[in-house]
């Protein structure tokens, strides 16, 4: 220190700072280097004696460990939360965590709706990179959620450390995970969205499965459907199931249903989302799994580029679509290029694929080209109409319990659906934690016989959707005989509240359609006085009007008066508009005769084009 403070000191610096400064670096390099070997130390101590196992979301272990996480207390005890409405892992379970918030006064079951929105259940997950400790058979557990990639919102991956002579632990763990996420998964179908901007399937939710008994058709539809997909599950022979009809009367809870009956996951495409194209589709087709029910909805917007199905969707196959085999024609400003030869080259290459089913909805069916709906790509069609009165009994029946009778009647009829209280209510999702706070009268079978055959006597043949009538009798679901006597006061409502929509939606179109030409009415007459000035400034400028120059004015003014006799509406407005600025005694299509050069080349030109046609 001393040599140091005479080297400085003959340069008149003050050696006390330097010497303060220099002992903070000294001290502050050994503790950092002091910090950096333990961690080295402890990592390796770490390394040398636990074992770690990584699990990538991306990866269905990570699934299963999430889900059997959801169920440990330690996890749910976590002092440190992420208050999340989303799934809890990749593809995963919506199933309750140790953490769930709920309002037990509200919730009664998942599914249930606000109006008309499903309720979300809020869930408490121990937030990202703090470490759990879990005691799992006789070891500690140490768990991390991490994530690579905080900024997309997706790449978690979890990380297990274990002290352990080798991995025999980690095993069983991950084994036990799985039979747990499996086994709850039974009672489950998943449904995975295409996601068109990545290519890939996007896990959507899990629904709780749906009893066939739940969807009344016509009989023998649902066995012989059922029967069908049982026969050609496996079998490498492509069969398409074409569901066809009116929105509302249980194409797709079919679909679901049939997927719990069956055990499989829904793989469901919309074609007329934005960004489809023939190589986004074959992209996705290529990572369906094997054994699932491939939906492809609404069949008919494919090739109209409307995600809406409204009235101003025509659906109809353009002649691009039905003929095309590049998809250049049917590039819009939405980004689907899908072409219908790819859509075929692709339904052909998955529906051949073992243990994938095809399923098709479309709302018309008159609307699809002759390709996609033949036999050997939709081989099965089921025609889906509005209630009849035989589904509206059936579904009376479903949604009010009735004491079993003493001697019950054979069980052939498929309206006999209860064999037991509850059971009737299948159309209901279960009340998960108590029974819920009005509670339905149970009727004699007798007498909800005959309310369930009055009521059906009641509903117009093929008026009003299934899903009407669902919603009417979810609404008086506690009150099934008021519900029956005052049936015939709802459809008159019904009636009147679609004649009220009709014409709303007829006035809105109509409105629609007199802006629109309000709008082209003001741009046409902004371009012409735009090329009124131009001329005007052109023949100031040199005194005389160049051909290119003439062309102009002529051609807006033959344009617009075609127009105008064409289109009343457009008429009206150019008039209005030309008498506000111009001579109020010239003719519509002369707006830039007002200025005299202007008036003489028209004319001009005019004589012009006249005697070129003659
Ligand atoms: N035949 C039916 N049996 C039982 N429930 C039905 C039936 N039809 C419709 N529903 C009920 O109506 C609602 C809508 O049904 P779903 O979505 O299956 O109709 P959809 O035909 O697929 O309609 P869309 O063509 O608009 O997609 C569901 O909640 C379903 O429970």
């Amino acid at each position: 220190m001393d040599t140091l403070k005479n080297m400085l000191s003959p340069l008149g610096m003050n050696t006390s700072a330097i010497q303060d400064t220099l002992k903070l670096v000294v001290i502050g390099g050994t503790v950092e280097t002091a910090r950096r070997a333990s961690i080295s130390a402890w990592n390796g101590f770490i390394d040398s004696f636990f074992l770690t196992a990584h699990f990538s979301q991306e990866d269905y272990p990570y699934d299963w460990l999430m889900h059997w996480l959801s169920k440990q207390p330690a996890w749910g005890r976590s002092r440190e939360f992420e208050i999340t409405t989303r799934t809890v892992s990749r593809n995963g379970l919506t199933q309750a965590t140790t953490g769930d918030l709920e309002d037990e006064d509200e919730v009664e079951d998942e599914d249930a709706l606000v109006h008309g929105r499903r309720k979300r259940k809020v869930a408490f997950m121990p937030s990202l990179d703090t470490t759990h400790t879990i005691y799992y058979r006789g070891h500690w557990l140490r768990i991390t959620r991490t994530k690579r990639y905080p900024d997309y919102g997706h790449g978690a991956s979890l990380k297990i450390s274990v002290v352990a002579r080798n991995n025999d632990i980690l095993k069983k763990l991950v084994l036990e995970a799985k039979r747990e996420y499996e086994k709850d998964a039974e009672h489950r179908v998943h449904i995975f969205m295409a996601d068109t901007t990545y290519g890939c399937w996007r896990w959507n939710g899990a629904r709780q499965k749906r009893p066939m008994s739940s969807i009344v058709l016509q009989p023998g539809v649902k066995d012989m459907l059922l029967a069908d997909c049982k026969d050609f599950l496996g079998i490498p022979f492509r069969r398409g199931y074409l569901l066809y009809g009116v929105p509302g009367s249980g194409k797709t809870s079919l679909i679901h249903s049939l997927a719990g009956e069956l055990g499989l996951d829904i793989y469901v495409v919309s074609l007329s989302s934005k960004g489809m194209s023939d190589n986004t589709l074959s992209t996705l087709m290529g990572h369906v799994p094997s054994r699932c029910i491939l939906l492809l909805e609404d069949l008919d917007a494919a090739f109209t580029r409307s995600v809406s199905r409204d009235a101003s969707s025509t659906g109809a196959p353009t002649a691009s679509a039905s003929t095309s085999t590049t998809n250049s024609n049917n590039d819009t400003n939405d980004g689907s290029t899908l072409s219908l030869s790819g859509l075929l080259n692709s339904l052909d290459g998955v529906a051949a694929a073992e243990g994938r089913l095809l399923f098709a909805t479309t709302n018309h069916i008159e609307r699809l080209d002759p390709a996609l709906s033949r036999p050997g790509r939709m081989d099965v069609w089921v025609n889906f109409t509005h209630a009849t009165k035989w589904q509206a009994e059936g579904i009376f029946k479903c949604f009010f319990p009735s004491k079993p009778a003493p001697s019950p009647s054979p069980a052939s009829s498929e309206l006999n659906l209860q064999d037991t209280v509850d059971v009737s209510q299948q159309n209901l999702p279960l009340p998960k934690r108590k029974a819920p706070a009005h509670a339905i009268p149970v009727l004699e079978e007798a007498e909800i016989a005959e309310l369930a055959k009055r009521f059906a006597d009641a509903i117009p043949e093929g008026e009003l959707s299934v899903a009407a009538l669902q919603g009417y009798l979810l609404k008086n679901k506690v009150r099934p005989k008021e519900c029956v006597e005052e049936v015939a006061e709802w459809i008159i409502q019904e009636r009147e509240t679609r004649e009220k929509l009709k014409k709303e939606k007829a006035e809105q179109e109509e409105a629609k359609e007199k802006l629109d030409r309000k709008e082209r009415s003001k741009s046409k007459k902004a371009h012409r006085a735009e090329a009124a000035l131009k001329l005007e400034a052109s023949v100031s400028t040199s005194g005389t009007i160049t051909p290119a120059e003439t062309i102009v004015p002529v051609i807006h003014a033959e344009s617009s008066s075609e127009s105008d006799s064409s289109n009343g509406g457009i008429e009206a407005d150019t008039e209005e508009s030309l008498t506000s600025e111009e001579e109020p005694d010239k003719p519509a299509g002369s707006t830039i005769e007002t200025k005299e050069p202007t008036k003489e080349k028209w004319v001009a030109v005019k004589g012009q084009q006249t005697s070129s046609e003659t």
